[in-house]
């Protein structure tokens, strides 16, 4: 919105001057009529309305209205060329002119030079009240003047009461012109103040901050939407007053618990908010203070959004408890068990063989827990070295060691800060690790290597273990004490061969699961006879292997259903490996590779066993003409 300027004229001929001026000029000025009092209550009525941002007036008129309104104000001033205007008109009246006006005006006006011109006798007279006005009027009419010149109508008034002439000094259009001019340099600067304001309370309202600034007097001059929130005090209590005469102590309370330059917790209304206070201070002179409010968990859900972006795809849990297949009772016993544990946030221990589904359980208690949306960080502790597992565990300060990246690196303590770290094979862990460990776990503080500061860490622990942790206490190769942190929730993952009931289920969703990754159609249904074999088996490697074996059903299958022989030949294979009890002629050791390598090793080594194309057909569960294919294909 544009600003407005007013003009508030004190008699009928300076209206038309600033009315003739205001088109010439084109500018919108409004111009009232009103003199003394008249005029300042429509100044006033200006001003309360914001109807205008400047107003203009002149003499007694001007004075008065300066003195009553918060908005600036510019004086018409009086020229030399009207003061000598006035005198010009009222010299052939007169022998002695008597020139009266305010005492500010002193020395103003050269009287010397205009009486020279005019050759007319002229004396001035300043005062200070109306009394002095009056008196010097009385003083000028016995020392022979017979004419009074002056600058506002109340000299003319008294002049005319003591039987003298009067001559009003009138605004000179070129007078007006200044004044407007000045206005509109100051309707500029308000302009431009103006639109920085609305540019910082546009910056106050988009900070996730709650401002407060007082100026020196500790009067609150910024004061955000954010704080309104936090500090439950609306702004409209609160702007333009001193903050200890505000109705709402909860800004006096984080005024004075608040400490200079530093960052405190001030709880209020059951709400923890991290209170900063500042001088703001301008060549070492304190113009105000800046208070920053801070709602602490808004900013802890900050820290846990960038910490889990910061944690790769591979670290986020994936898997919940409507991906365990299976339903055998023992299997959903240990579902329902693991559910009672999400709600906790106790330390759990998961024992089972490899492959039973440890990490499954792991990431499934994360996903229900209320740590669901922080991070899940896994590790497997038999996988590294100990002393690049107690780096990426505990994490390092720059120039740690040789080869320490710069900056340093946060562990995977801090990387897992608001949601669960799960430690796989724990019993692989050092000793020295385990007591660190330990310390971890009781302190909830993690210390970088190479550095001197504890950071606090809110971290829910799953330790994963195959291994009889008791077998190790008593080798001496587990610590108990830390053996009785972990183990305070236990979960016995039991294996594949004690719950065959789930094969089936497993089977089907994992065909499912293959046939949508490898854009085939095979039928999840498996004839009896499959499930017979499947149901023999001794599974060693748990419900990892039986996926693999599903997974390498999927991919060589070329029908649309799996065949017994494939199923058997694939067991064989593994199963062979794995297991002494079976014959030579069961038994080929192929090398890894691609599974093309591996598929052409099968492929030759069957027919060395068999040299039959019918036998090593059905052995290998393909059709005549897909062996022929394959012959050919290998032949090459
Ligand atoms: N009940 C189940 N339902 C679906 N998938 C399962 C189930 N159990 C295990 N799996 C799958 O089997 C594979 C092995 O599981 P996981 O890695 O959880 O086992 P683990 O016990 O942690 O093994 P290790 O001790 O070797 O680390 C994974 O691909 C997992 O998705």
């Amino acid at each position: 919105m544009k600003s407005k300027i007013a003009l508030i004229s004190p008699y009928p001929e300076l209206t038309n001057i600033a009315k003739r001026i205001s088109v010439a000029q084109g500018e919108d000025i409004d111009i009232y009529e009103g003199v003394l009092e008249e005029g300042v209550e429509i100044a006033k009525k200006l001003s309360n309305q914001k109807e205008a941002d400047v107003i203009i007036s002149r003499g007694a008129t001007g004075a008065l209205i300066r003195k009553n309104i918060d908005i600036p104000f510019v004086s018409i001033e009086i020229t030399d060329f009207d003061v000598f205007l006035a005198l010009y008109e009222a010299a052939p009246f007169s022998n002695h002119i008597g020139f009266f006006g305010y005492d500010y005006k002193k020395g103003h006006f050269d009287f010397e030079l205009f009486s020279k011109i005019l050759n007319k006798k002229i004396s001035c007279f300043y005062y200070k009240s109306e009394k002095e006005l009056r008196e010097k009027l009385y003083e000028s009419k016995e020392s022979g003047i017979d004419m009074a010149v002056g600058t506002g109508a109340c000299i003319i008034e008294e002049a005319q009461k003591l039987g003298l002439k009067g001559k009003l000094v009138f605004s000179s259009a070129s007078s007006v012109l200044q004044a407007i001019i000045t206005a509109k340099n100051i309707r500029a600067v308000i302009e431009k103040d103006r639109g920085q304001k609305e540019l910082i309370n546009t910056l106050l309202e988009h900070i996730t901050e709650g401002i407060i600034a007082l100026d020196e007097e500790r009067k609150v001059i910024m004061y955000n939407s954010v704080s309104e929130k936090l500090l439950k005090a609306p702004k409209k209590e609160v702007l333009n007053k001193k903050i200890f005469d505000i109705n709402f102590n909860t800004l006096q309370k984080i005024y004075k618990d608040s400490q200079l330059a530093k960052e405190e917790i001030i709880e209020i209304e059951n709400k923890k908010l991290l209170v900063k206070r500042s001088n703001i201070n301008i060549d070492s002179k304190n113009i105000g203070t800046v208070i920053t409010v801070q709602d602490i968990s808004k900013i802890q859900e900050v820290e846990q959004s960038i910490r889990t972006k910061l944690v790769k795809k591979g670290l986020i849990a994936t898997y919940r408890f409507e991906d365990i297949y299976g339903n055998s009772k023992i299997l959903l016993e240990t579902i329902n068990k693991a559910k009672k544990y999400s709600c906790t946030d106790s330390t759990v221990l998961i024992l089972g063989e490899s492959g039973t589904g440890k990490e499954l359980f792991a990431q499934s208690i994360h996903n229900e827990s209320k740590r669901s949306d922080g991070p899940f960080v896994a590790i497997n502790c038999a996988a590294l070295p100990e002393n690049l597992l107690e780096s990426e565990l505990f994490g390092y300060e720059e120039g740690a060691f040789t080869g320490a990246k710069k900056g340093g690196k946060a562990g995977l303590f801090e990387l897992a800060h608001g949601g669960t770290l799960f430690l796989d094979e724990i019993g692989d862990l050092s000793l020295n690790l385990q007591a660190q460990l330990l310390r971890v776990l009781q302190e909830k503080k993690v210390m970088r290597l190479g550095g001197h500061q504890l950071i606090p860490v809110d971290v829910r622990i799953i330790a994963a273990t195959n291994t009889d942790l008791k077998n190790k206490i008593e080798e001496g190769k587990f610590r108990r004490d830390l053996y009785y942190r972990l183990n305070i929730l236990t979960l016995t993952i039991p294996p594949l061969r004690e719950r065959k009931e789930d094969i089936e289920v497993l089977c089907i969703n994992f065909i499912k699961e293959f046939n949508e990754l490898y854009g085939k159609k095979i039928s999840p249904q498996l004839e009896d006879k499959i499930y017979k074999l499947l149901f023999d088996y001794h599974w060693p490697g748990n419900v990892r292997e039986l996926k693999n074996i599903i997974e390498k059903c999927v991919i060589l299958c070329e029908d649309q259903k799996i065949s017994y022989s494939l199923i058997s030949s694939l067991l064989n294979e593994t199963g062979l490996i794995q297991n002494n009890d079976l014959n030579d002629r069961q038994k080929i050791i192929v090398n890894i590779g691609t599974l093309e390598e591996m598929e052409k090793q099968i492929f030759k080594e069957i027919f060395l066993k068999y040299n039959n194309k019918k036998e090593v057909a059905r052995v290998l569960g393909v059709s005549r003409t897909t062996l022929w294919k394959k012959m050919k294909e290998y032949e090459k």
